[in-house]
């Protein structure tokens, strides 16, 4: 599991950290990682340019002190000072002794455009809102310029607990975080600002009573989620998942659903709605029901809503269930926060997945402001229908019933996957997963994770239709599975 904490939390482990290292090793520390990690993006230290962006607190020190590093190393090092009576002190008189210098002012843009490497040491968790106007031009010219942009801790101007970039911020190609992960190194947009993230041991100890703010299945972790069928296994207790999806205007959506579904680990599927026949010319395993879920027989998940249109009796029938439901699409729109609250109550698990759209109307605020404040928003709604919400997109996060807790972030995924009825191919599959006996934050959170990794199968670089998506399933997971 890859782990994402709190500032405050970082602070917190900071603070134990430093009661018992000696004065300044915590900054050395970080500086040698990140004059490494330096080196490495040179190839070659001696004879290179290395501009430092230098902001005016610890962030800056780091970069002063690796700049220092790289200076003995024979490198050429030059900082532009964003504050020049508030550099870290220390740093900055390091840099010297190493045979650094500081860029006059007026210099700078021209000096950080002709550099190999532009140290981004503006600032760090230190941070409050975008870059300051003063700093603007000058991460334009780093963008501009021919040289490597490596980013201390975080890309200096996004906000480091939320993954938001709500001003201007640096774009990194690699980014050397410290300690520990910090959420918007893997939530995006601020996730796409870091580039290739490094990770650099401090000694810091984020572990034992501290919670993550967000965590990332890796392989072993869904690995050791997925269903395996025992020896005694038939396909009732393996579990069936029911599909409530499909209309006659959208018969393609059951269609998707039910390939998701099949390949997720329940021992069967069974399909009500009005696309039966389209359903069973494309997947003749399926257990077709004419009635109503109520009367279809039993199951042990449901999944209710892609192309369901307005067939608001079919939800209400579902919610009313006693099994896990997986509600998508058009379900999201007709479920009501009050039936949803009640199953949650009643103690009986409920998986929403609505991308940035269906959340932005469930909220009542625009498609915006969920895409770029995405873990405020997957909160929230968990909390106010009482249900763990799966949010899809450039990231999807998965939170558990209320809100509260570690929110998942995928790690998987392509955005190839943005093609009409991959959304379908992901609740059939998570709804397969609820059924073989998982929670619904694991159901969510595995389900993504394949669907993410069958998505980059499929597309090795190129579009993909849905059911290519579903197709390379199997494979995800025995890859998933052999590490
Ligand atoms: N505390 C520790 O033990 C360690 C901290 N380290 C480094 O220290 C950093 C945190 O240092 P600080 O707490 O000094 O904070 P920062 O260096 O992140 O930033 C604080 C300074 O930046 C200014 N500032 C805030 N928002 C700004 C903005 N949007 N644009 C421009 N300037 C802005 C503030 O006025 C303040 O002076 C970490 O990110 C990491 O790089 C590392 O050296 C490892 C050890
Ligand atoms: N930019 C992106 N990067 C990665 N995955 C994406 C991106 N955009 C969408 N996806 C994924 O593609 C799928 C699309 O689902 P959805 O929006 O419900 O489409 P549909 O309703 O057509 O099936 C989701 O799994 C989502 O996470
Ligand atoms: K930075």
């Amino acid at each position: 599991m890859r782990t994402a904490y709190s500032v405050e939390t970082v602070r917190a482990a900071e603070r134990e950290l430093m009661a018992r290292a000696p004065e300044g090793a915590l900054m050395q520390r970080a500086a040698a990682g990140l004059a490494a990690a330096c080196a490495d993006v040179l190839g070659r230290v001696y004879g290179s340019r290395v501009v430092l962006l230098v902001g005016s607190g610890d962030n800056g020190g780091d970069a002063l002190y690796a700049g220092a590093r790289l200076a003995r190393r024979g490198a050429g090092v030059r900082a532009v000072l964003l504050a020049p009576g508030r550099a870290h002190a220390g740093g900055l008189a390091a840099l010297r002794r190493a045979g650094g210098s500081v860029v006059a002012a007026g210099g700078a843009e021209a000096c950080v455009e002709q550099a190999d490497l532009v140290v981004d040491g503006i600032v760090g968790i230190g941070g409050k809102g975008g870059l300051r106007e003063e700093a603007v031009p000058l991460a334009e010219a780093a963008r501009r310029g021919r040289g490597v942009v490596v980013a201390v801790d975080l890309p200096s101007g996004v906000d480091a607990d939320t993954g938001e970039a709500r001003g201007a911020a640096v774009r990194a190609d690699v980014t050397v975080t410290f300690g520990a992960y910090k959420p918007g190194l893997l939530i995006d947009p601020a996730r796409e600002y870091a580039g290739v993230v490094r990770f650099v041991d401090i000694g810091l100890e984020t572990g034992g009573a501290r919670t993550p703010e967000v965590e990332a299945l890796q392989h072993a972790d869904v690995a050791r989620l997925l269903p395996v069928p025992a020896a005694e296994s038939d396909k009732y207790r393996r579990g069936v998942v029911g599909v409530a999806a499909g209309s006659a205007r959208y018969p393609g959506a059951a269609v998707l659903a039910v390939g998701g579904a099949l390949r997720g680990g329940a021992g069967a599927v069974r399909y009500v709605g009005p696309a039966g026949g389209a359903v069973l010319a494309r997947h003749p395993e399926t257990l077709v029901s004419e009635r109503g879920p109520a009367r279809a027989g039993r199951v042990q998940a449901w999944v209710v809503g892609p192309g369901a249109g307005d067939d608001a009796a079919t939800v209400g029938e579902v919610l009313a269930a006693d099994v896990p439901v997986l509600i998508d699409a058009d379900g999201l729109r007709l479920a009501g926060v009050e039936a949803v609250r009640a199953r949650g109550a009643r103690g009986v698990p409920t998986l929403m997945t609505p991308h940035a759209g269906e959340a932005a109307a469930l909220l009542g605020v625009e498609r915006e402001e969920v895409e770029s404040g995405r873990l405020a928003a997957v909160r929230e709604l968990a909390g106010r229908y009482g249900a763990a919400v799966l949010l899809k997109g450039s990231t999807t996060l998965v939170a558990q019933a209320g809100g509260g807790g570690a929110v998942r972030v995928n790690p998987t995924g392509t955005p190839w996957l943005a093609t009409a009825g991959s959304g379908d191919v992901l609740s059939g599959l998570g709804g397969s997963l609820l059924a073989a006996g998982l929670s619904a934050v694991d159901a969510g959170s595995a389900a993504a994770y394949l669907h993410g990794l069958a998505g980059r199968f499929a597309a090795e670089g190129a579009p993909v239709s849905a059911e290519d998506v579903a197709a390379r399933i199997p494979e995800a997971w025995r890859s998933v599975v052999r590490g």
